[in-house]
């Protein structure tokens, strides 16, 4: 027999509550209980129970069951989908059935005789179960929906890396192995992602998305597992998370070098067991996700400086794919300014039949330090601005002049100063990424934040 999960019993007997304890405690996972049904939010709110066993009568000689009608009441309007067992005394069969039509799961019957008390409480607990899969079913349902409504993008890409990035994508449709997109920002490692799970054995399975650099650090666990009801003040009602939304399908976790130390240690624990738990719980849950992980972080840097587990990064990577910075990628910037071009002609309905010469020569000679993203907004921007003209020239692109690093003096010993240039040394060193960068300087994500705010007033003034 499967375990029973946690078990409330409500009853003002406390011979009753021994017994019944004393008989359940090899079965259930765990059991409280109460003689003081005002008690039942209380522990709902803290236990979160799976079954409850409700008595029907509390005040001395009472018989008539509408107390336990009145508590049945009160628990399904706290948790409409409790599962509550009235416990009714032998021949009161019609209590009994109207306790199922209020909403009541199950009745036993006192005395109640063991085998069939078990297996009323084996078969609330399958109930139970169904139910938080419905759930976990009705989230996935609707973030499945939701990445239908993500248009499917054409990759543009004709250069060699591009063309082996598209093999490998190939290469990897029979397989379920994870795989870690590096690649600088806006070089489409997201894309990359999707194109990954459209083509896998997993593509009518969902894809869950969770971008750990939009997160605040302390919900990275309640995203990653979920919790249970009461796990912390805020947590009204149980939630599923993401690994557990996204099982049997594919998890993709973008900005990975953002989480801590302890979260690595804790989504490694998940990945090797396959198994988490939710915060606030002890039961396990199984899942089964295929990870797809994307960063601009140098994760080897991070593992050498100790800010990332080396062997979490070994369960992440086992296939690598390293997109390459837009500059490097020959003629696609061609290719993609074309069609970029296209698509905002139509967006904006504008004759724009093309690029001149100087443009083209202007966007291949450019570093595109914010890649594909970049060249994206510098088309939409020159087709908004041009005038119905047919071609594009280099004057419709504003391109940033190149980025000139400013020299720290030897001799300056201006302590705000070099706190500046440091800053600005570790945001550029960290591609920008704030979680990152604050790590290189050994302060908090919030200090430096701090510090950034304190920097623009202090330009502004
Ligand atoms: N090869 C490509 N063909 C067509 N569009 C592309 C290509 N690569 C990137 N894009 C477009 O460029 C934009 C940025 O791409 P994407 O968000 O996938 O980059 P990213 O590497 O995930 O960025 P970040 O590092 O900021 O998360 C998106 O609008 C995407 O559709």
């Amino acid at each position: 027999m499967d375990k029973l999960g946690k078990i409330l019993i409500i009853d003002d007997n406390e011979d009753v509550l021994f017994a019944l304890n004393l008989l359940l405690e090899p079965y259930a996972e765990k059991i409280k209980v109460t003689t003081q049904p005002e008690r039942i939010e209380h522990f709902i709110n803290t236990f979160n129970p799976d079954i409850l066993l409700l008595d029907m009568n509390f005040s001395k000689d009472a018989s008539s069951g509408q107390e336990g009608f009145y508590w049945l009441e009160k628990i399904l309007k706290i948790d409409p989908e409790a599962i509550v067992i009235f416990m009714t005394a032998y021949s009161d069969t019609v209590n009994a059935v109207k306790a199922i039509k209020c909403g009541a799961t199950d009745y036993v019957s006192k005395p109640w005789q063991k085998e069939r008390l078990l297996g009323t409480l084996s078969s609330a607990m399958k109930l139970k179960k169904s139910r938080t899969e419905i759930t976990v079913l009705k989230q996935q349902v609707a973030s499945l929906t939701d990445s239908d409504r993500k248009s499917t993008t054409e990759i543009i890409g004709s250069s060699d890396a591009m063309q082996d990035i598209f093999e490998t994508i190939q290469k990897l449709s029979e397989t379920d192995t994870n795989i870690l997109i590096l690649g600088e920002n806006g070089t489409g490692k997201d894309l990359i992602a999707k194109a990954i799970y459209r083509n896998s054995l997993r593509k009518n399975a969902v894809f869950i998305e969770i971008d750990m650099g939009s997160i605040p650090e302390n919900l990275f666990e309640s995203e990653l597992f979920g919790y249970e009801k009461g796990a912390f003040t805020d947590a009204r009602k149980e939630k599923s998370g993401r690994m557990e939304i996204a099982t049997g399908g594919t998890l993709f976790l973008d900005e990975i070098g953002n989480l801590s130390l302890a979260m690595q240690a804790k989504l490694l624990t998940a990945i090797e067991k396959k198994k988490i738990s939710k915060l606030g719980s002890t039961r396990d849950i199984d899942i089964d996700v295929r990870l797809i992980c994307a960063t601009n972080t140098d994760l080897y840097a991070m593992v050498e400086e100790g800010h990332f587990r080396q062997d979490l990064l070994y369960r992440l990577n086992t296939i690598e794919i390293h997109l390459p910075p837009l500059r490097d990628r020959g003629n696609d910037i061609i290719l993609l300014a074309k069609h970029f071009l296209e698509k905002y002609s139509r967006k904006y309905k504008k004759q724009i039949s093309g690029l001149g010469r100087d443009a083209q020569k202007k966007l291949m000679q450019y570093a595109w330090p914010g890649n594909v993203r970049e060249l994206q907004h510098a088309i939409e921007r020159a087709v908004i601005l041009s005038d119905n003209r047919q071609i594009l020239h280099a004057e419709n692109f504003m391109l940033k002049p190149p980025h000139t690093e400013r020299k720290i003096e030897n001799d300056n010993l201006n302590l705000g100063q070099i706190e500046k240039n440091t800053i600005e040394k570790a945001l550029k060193r960290s591609n920008g990424n704030i979680s990152r960068a604050a790590q290189l300087l050994g302060i908090t994500r919030y200090s430096l934040y701090r510090k950034l705010e304190k920097d623009n007033d202090t330009t502004q003034l």
